[in-house]
Order: structure tokens, then C-alpha cells, then sequence
């Protein structure tokens, strides 16, 4: 079960307790996966999914107990830095390294992990051999679907290298095998211990410098370790009431985290938002930070989201976006500081919550409008999933950009309808419910100015 963020050491952070947690890499190479059971089966589908009906709008009870005050509202919430890495790295150390996580979903409780351990002790790990590892436990499963970049180069040049920025909703491990209901998606395809190895190995491909996940209910064991001796500092902000801790054997609560690459950008601001809809808190979180390019000086802001779910829930999303827009507003001292806006807004293009964002006074845009013929359409689905109600095929993830300071250089393509197959996702192949989108942004030149 999840312990308290201040109570927690994870295996891999403490290499003197590392007996505790390890796993060796002989026992890790012979792991492979359970043949695939048999699908379950399912009830005929309605044609759109419907949530639980929506009650009108109230803040959430209050928090549970392992979390305290000052981390639900817009307090400093849990952040973590590290130096950054030079390569070349023993596979030996990568082994013990991706093995502690592998080892369990929950953190060990001996008194002496009470304070996390001096950062300085941890070893860079090379990109190259963690993915290598990664593949190494993923033998047994199908090969990675191939997504290629879309070059969308203008006039516009840049003499620096773009900021490549990733937005994914992961899946949160207790949503997924507890309450998603993925009817056609085999149990074993859910197991952590691969399923997070699919989703490393996504994010070892295209090398975001920035990160931006949602339903992150591993960041203390996984993610955090292990992104960290990559080079990112990361910060995590958990939903107040995460559905993930009414799942039995939970690792915690899910919620937003936002990596960024500490040899490219160093950290001027951060803020955890806990969002509000008409003036009540509610369960939805985003994180905005202020970073600095090491190189040109140049300020910009990161944004992280993950709006209220369900249908019937339109005016709620769109109340938390405004909210979010204000604050906003306020931290890009009233759009001075170019921002991007990652997020899985649960929100189709034709919602009010969009139509906010498309026309705030922030002059933002969505890049993957950008891979339409006419530039003006957004991609026919960023999340496409199975469950009991019925088949869901929708376009809820976005990355906004600041359209005048910014451009965007390229975007990874989506998978197609032929690539996520029949039984749709997540899948064997694929770790998540929702794709990630990835974009390249440049700063527009003749706006190249240090603010
Ligand atoms: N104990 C208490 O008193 C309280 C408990 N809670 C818990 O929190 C939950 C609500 O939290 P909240 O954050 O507002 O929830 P949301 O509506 O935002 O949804 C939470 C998660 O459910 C996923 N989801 C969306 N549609 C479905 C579906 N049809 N079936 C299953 N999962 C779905 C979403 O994934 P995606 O974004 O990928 O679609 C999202 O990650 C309650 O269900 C309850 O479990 C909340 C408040 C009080
Ligand atoms: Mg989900």
C-alpha cells in the first residue's frame, strides 16, 4: 500500500539496502511473460461511452490521511533534482537498477529510508543500456510499432536545437488491471513489470527534453529513480482523491508529473495547481514550471494537466480549464513568457473547455492540428480503448504552444488504426490506452530575445 511521500525511500534510491529489493539479472533474463489468457468476454457495445451520471458540482471530502494539507491545495508538492549525466555506463549496474524496480510496486517501510538519500549517490545511467534492458525483458513480446516524425518546417529556421517536448497519459497501473475495464485487452499485457518497460522503452525513443505525464501511480519507485539517473528533474503532484487508492493493493495515488532535462533548462519557478471549477477544489491537478534554456537564456513555460473524465462532465472540464488558463495568465506574466500546455484535457475539440484554450487571449494553438492536410483539424483519435460500455475512439490529449514566440519543427505521427488492431488498447504492443505526442518546438527568431 502507498506510504506517505516523506516516509518513502525507494530500493533503488539507497544503494546499501539494495539486498532488500533486488532482483538479480540472471532471474530477470529468465522472466517471460505468461502465455495470453483468453480474452474476456464482453457485453454488446454502445456507441459512445457513458460515465457516471454527473452530480452537480461539488469539492471533493477531505484528504485522506497519508496526505498532508499543504500538498493538496497549491502547495510545493514533491520535487526532486539531479545532476546531469555523461554516458557510458556498465550494463551490470543497469541491471540492478531497472531490477529494484521491477522487484515490487510497493516501497520498503524500514525506519532508515525515512529521508531520501543524498542524490549525489546515484549513477547516471546510460540511455542507450537501460533500453537495451528494456528490450531484453520485452523479448517475448511483439516488436515496437514504428512512428515516424512529420517534418513541419516552415520558412522559419533556427540556429538552436528544438525542445522536444512529450505528452502521455500512461495509464495508471490500478486503473488499469482495477477500474478501466479494458474488456479486450489480456491481463497479462497489464503486468507492471513489462508494461513499464513498454513505457520506458516509449520514452527512450524519442528522448523528450521535456516530459509531461498523467496517471503516474509509480513515481516514487520507477519513474523518478530512474529518470533522474537519465538526467531529468522531475516533479509529481497526485490527484487529492485518486481513484487508484480504491483499488486493492494500490501503489499510491496517480496524478501528474513533469520531467525536464537539467543540462538543457534550469529551474527559475514552480507551481502545483490544484484546480478549481467555479470557485470549489476539486480531484484535478496541474503543474506549471518556469524553465530557463541553459544555452540562450530564454525563459518559456511548461504545463502539465489532466482534466475531470467522464461524459456529462462538459462544464466542470470547462470551469477547470479557465481556472487553469487564469493561472496561467499570472505565471507567463500575462502571456510575456511563451508556454506550452500538455494535457489530456478528456475533452473532444468540439468542447467549450477547447474553444477556451483555441481563443485565450494567451494565443495558443494545438500543434497537432498541424498534421491535418489543412493544418486546421485536429488527429481523429489520441485515445482508443475497448471497454464493457462499448468502443472508445476519441481525441482528448492536446499540446498547446504559445503561436506567435513558437513553432513547431515536427510531431511524431500516430499509430494507425491497422497498427493498434482490433482489439485496440492498451495492448501487448502498447502500454497505454492514450498515444503520446511528441513535438519539436523552436522559439521564433525574430522574437529571440531573453525576457
Ligand atoms: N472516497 C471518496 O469519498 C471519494 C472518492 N473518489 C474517487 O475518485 C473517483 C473520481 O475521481 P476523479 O479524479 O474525479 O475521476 P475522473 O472522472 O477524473 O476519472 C478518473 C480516472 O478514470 C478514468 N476513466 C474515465 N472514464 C472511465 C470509465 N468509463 N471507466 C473507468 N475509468 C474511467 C480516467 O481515465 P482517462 O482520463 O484516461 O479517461 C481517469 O484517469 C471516484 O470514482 C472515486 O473512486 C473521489 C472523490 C471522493
Ligand atoms: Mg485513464
Amino acid at each position: 500500500m502507498y506510504q506517505s511521500p516523506t516516509r518513502f525511500c525507494s530500493a533503488l534510491l539507497q544503494r546499501d539496502v539494495s539486498s532488500l529489493c533486488c532482483v538479480s539479472s540472471s532471474r530477470l533474463r529468465r522472466q517471460s511473460p505468461s502465455p495470453p489468457a483468453p480474452l474476456r468476454s464482453h457485453s454488446p457495445r454502445p456507441l459512445s461511452e457513458t460515465g457516471a451520471s454527473p452530480p452537480p458540482l461539488h469539492p471533493v471530502p477531505p484528504p485522506p490521511p497519508h496526505l498532508a494539507a499543504t500538498e493538496l491545495a497549491s502547495g510545493p508538492g514533491i520535487a526532486s533534482s539531479r545532476t546531469a549525466c555523461p554516458m557510458g555506463n556498465g550494463t551490470s549496474r543497469l541491471y540492478g537498477a531497472i531490477a529494484k524496480t521491477l522487484n515490487g510496486s510497493a516501497a520498503p517501510q524500514h525506519p532508515e529510508c525515512l529521508v531520501p538519500p543524498d542524490s549525489e549517490q546515484l549513477d547516471p545511467i546510460d540511455p542507450k543500456e537501460l533500453l537495451e534492458e528494456c528490450r531484453a525483458v520485452l523479448h517475448t513480446r511483439p516488436p515496437r510499432f514504428q512512428r515516424d516524425f512529420v517534418d513541419l518546417r516552415t520558412d522559419s529556421t533556427s540556429s538552436h536545437p528544438p525542445i522536444r517536448v512529450m505528452q502521455w497519459n500512461i495509464l495508471a497501473q490500478a486503473l488499469g488491471e482495477g477500474k478501466d475495464n479494458f474488456v479486450q485487452c489480456p491481463v497479462e499485457a497489464l503486468k507492471w513489470e513489462e508494461r513499464k518497460c513498454l513505457i520506458l522503452e516509449e520514452i527512450l525513443a524519442y528522448q523528450p527534453d521535456i516530459l509531461c505525464l498523467q496517471e503516474v501511480d509509480h513515481y516514487f519507485d520507477t519513474f523518478q529513480p530512474l529518470l533522474s539517473r537519465l538526467g531529468y528533474q522531475g516533479t509529481f503532484f497526485p490527484k487529492p482523491w485518486s481513484p487508484c487508492l480504491d483499488v486493492e493493493h494500490n501503489n499510491g495515488p496517480d496524478g501528474c508529473a513533469l520531467f525536464f532535462l537539467q543540462s538543457r533548462f534550469a529551474l527559475v519557478n514552480s507551481t502545483n495547481i490544484r484546480l478549481t471549477a467555479m470557485t470549489l477544489k476539486t480531484n484535478q491537478v496541474a503543474i506549471a514550471q518556469t524553465l530557463e534554456c541553459r544555452k540562450t537564456g530564454r525563459l518559456f513555460c511548461i504545463a502539465v494537466t489532466h482534466l475531470k473524465a467522464r461524459t456529462g462532465w462538459e462544464r466542470f472540464r470547462s470551469a477547470q480549464g479557465s481556472d487553469l488558463l487564469q493561472n496561467l495568465q499570472s505565471i507567463t506574466q500575462g502571456a510575456e513568457i511563451p508556454l506550452i500546455v500538455c494535457g489530456d484535457f478528456n475533452a473532444e475539440p468540439t468542447e467549450e473547455v477547447y474553444r477556451h484554450f483555441a481563443s485565450s487571449s494567451l494565443n495558443l494553438s494545438s500543434a497537432y492540428k498541424l498534421l491535418s492536410a489543412d493544418g486546421q483539424s485536429e488527429p481523429p483519435y489520441t485515445t482508443w480503448k475497448i471497454r464493457s460500455s462499448g468502443e472508445c475512439r476519441h481525441t482528448l490529449d492536446y499540446i498547446w504552444y504559445s503561436r506567435q514566440a513558437l513553432h513547431v519543427r515536427s510531431a511524431l505521427g500516430l499509430l494507425t488504426e491497422e497498427q493498434i488492431g482490433p482489439n485496440r488498447l492498451p495492448s501487448f504492443n502498447y502500454p497505454s490506452d492514450h498515444l503520446s505526442l511528441v513535438c519539436d518546438f523552436s522559439f521564433n527568431e525574430d522574437q529571440e530575445r531573453p525576457l
